[in-house]
């Protein structure tokens, strides 16, 4: 998901408070930096964390050098492209002292991506948003914590759990296919309004509108109207919140790195954060407090429906009311620009290869028989086609560079002692492109993954394409986000040929990897 996946803000720790937080770690990590480099490590030793090649640090100023625009070779905003030029010059282990005195490691390999899983404990940490929870523990009127996507240890499993337990459920899931579908026939017809026009048109905006929407029915069980001819307008309830959750994740980012004044005064940044966290938050204020009063004037638990999440959060013994609004400012957070980003690769991509387009298209028009044949949970199971192509897509564009852990266990990767308490990125966007691990890397080929295909690719290591994470950390809402986007990929391709009038795109960090170019999609009708 977010910039827990960006290095700029792991590897500007600032070394006072890693300390704090890591001391053990930090000791073994020092010991291991002190040691003399005479002592002798016979071959089955690792090697020490001081061997690990990388970028050369300078006092003062670490590797932060080589990030000056037209002076340096690596871009903040390009992750993955430093990834791949680390890799070249450096190898499958890079170390890197962006800032001194606080290390990052770049994990290529994907045994050693498994060893940094395996070593990241009971309650994998990952350090981010930390001004999203000091605006919630300022708040506890409002909030009973931090939040999931800042929360650490102990406490971040008591929050999840409580959560995971009903958004995990298979059937709670597709509970909301129904509505989901209708939500997706509506972008159709948008889609359909906009090809009479024949002017090149940037899809990004609409597809920001719709997983709004999406969000909305699962964070507040509402229609939000993001759709609509009101909704898409700019001074919409819709377009607000889609600018607020991007304005906060882009200044998250910048607040949780450098000097962190905001820590102690108001600054600008921080107050632009604090006014598009508070309309979020205002949002899901009066909508779930809205369906608690609904619910207590008329909602009787065995009136024959199936509770939605929002339903069972409210009913549930063990959450807060506070605890709700805040998953729900999660929600917006997390899942709109995640889904709205990768869903313009899967139909870009779908674009560029037609043959993929056409054995998609016919698997839709094998699945729903008619134009605005409703998509169920029996389609969803036979779409493998639909399925092989998200994973493709994601395979070529993941949403983060990589994963972001703080290791909770020393580990040996490629040979190298690594401390407990490093942080390591690992570089999944970028090993998915190597030809050592898929032939033709650069190319979309779904049929990659399915098995039976002459080109099926069974040996794959399942620690290479990752783009929700992995272990107890994932993204918790990974089953509802490729339910939305499997649905989406089978009604667009049923209704239209989709082709493609813009350049090569790419990606920019920001902080997730979002299209670098407009999304300039086309659609004729079928
Ligand atoms: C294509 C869509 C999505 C992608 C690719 C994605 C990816 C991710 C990734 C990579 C993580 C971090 C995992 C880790 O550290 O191991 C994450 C965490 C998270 N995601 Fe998603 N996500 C998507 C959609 C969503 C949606 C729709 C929601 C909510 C409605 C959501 C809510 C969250 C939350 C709350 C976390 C933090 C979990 C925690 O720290 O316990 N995500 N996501």
């Amino acid at each position: 998901m977010r910039n827990y996946h960006c290095p700029r803000l792991l590897s500007r720790l600032k070394l006072d408070e890693f300390e704090k937080l890591h001391r053990p770690g930090r000791r073994l990590f020092q010991k291991c930096y002190s040691t003399h480099s005479t002592v002798t490590t016979g071959t089955s030793d690792p090697k020490l964390f001081k061997h690990i090649p990388g970028p050369k640090s300078l006092p003062l100023i670490g590797t932060l050098l080589n990030y000056v625009p037209l002076l340096g070779d690596y871009k903040f905003d390009r992750l993955h492209r430093n990834g791949m030029k680390k890799l070249k010059k450096y190898g499958k282990l890079v170390k890197e002292e962006i800032v001194p005195g606080v290390n990052v490691v770049w994990v290529f390999d994907p045994s050693d991506i498994e060893t940094v899983f395996k070593s990241e404990g009971r309650y994998p940490e990952r350090r981010s948003h930390l001004a999203v929870e000091k605006y919630r523990r300022e708040r506890p009127e409002i909030y009973s914590n931090g939040g999931l996507l800042p929360t650490n240890g102990a406490d971040w499993w008591h929050l999840r759990s409580k959560f995971q337990q009903a958004l995990s459920r298979p059937q709670n899931v597709k509970l909301y296919i129904e509505q989901t579908d209708a939500v997706i026939q509506e972008f159709i017809e948008l889609i359909r309004r906009h090809s009479k026009s024949q002017k090149p048109h940037d899809y990004l905006h609409d597809l920001s509108h719709l997983f709004m929407e999406l969000v909305g029915l699962v964070a507040f069980d509402v229609n939000l109207g993001s759709l609509t001819e009101d909704g898409l307008k700019n001074d919409s309830r819709s377009s607000k919140l889609i600018k607020a959750a991007e304005t906060t994740n882009s200044c998250v980012v910048e607040l949780d790195n450098g000097l962190q004044l905001w820590k102690f005064m108001e600054t600008p940044l921080y107050k632009k954060f604090k006014i598009a966290y508070h309309f979020m938050e205002s949002v899901a204020l009066e909508l779930v407090s809205q369906k608690a009063t609904a619910m207590e004037k008329g909602w009787k638990r065995n009136d024959g429906h199936q509770a939605s999440l929002l339903e069972q959060y409210l009913l549930s013994p063990d959450l807060s009311h506070k605890d709700i609004v805040g998953m729900a400012v999660d929600m917006i957070l997390a899942g709109m620009d995640t889904t709205s980003y990768s869903s313009s690769f899967a139909l870009y991509h779908l674009a560029m290869n037609p043959e993929s387009q056409k054995l998609m298209h016919q698997e839709a028009l094998k699945l729903l028989p008619e134009k605005s044949t409703p998509v169920t949970s029996q389609v969803l199971n036979q779409a493998s086609y639909t399925k092989a192509a998200l994973k493709e897509t994601f395979r070529l564009n993941p949403i983060s560079v990589g994963i972001g852990r703080i290791l909770a266990h020393d580990a040996v990767l490629s040979g190298f002692h690594v401390p407990a308490g490093t942080v390591v990125v690992t570089q999944n966007q970028v090993s998915c492109r190597l030809p050592e691990y898929f032939p033709d890397p650069d190319r979309f080929v779904p049929e990659r993954w399915l098995k039976g295909h002459a080109l099926y690719h069974g040996s794959v290591s399942p620690y290479l394409v990752l783009p929700f994470g992995h272990g107890p950390r994932s993204c918790i809402a990974r089953r509802l986000a490729e339910q939305n986007m499997q649905i989406l990929l089978l009604k667009v391709c049923r209704n239209f040929k989709i082709g493609w009038c813009g350049g090569h795109l790419d990606v920019r960090t920001q902080p997730v990897n979002k299209p670098d170019e407009p999304v300039l999609l086309t659609f004729d009708e079928y």
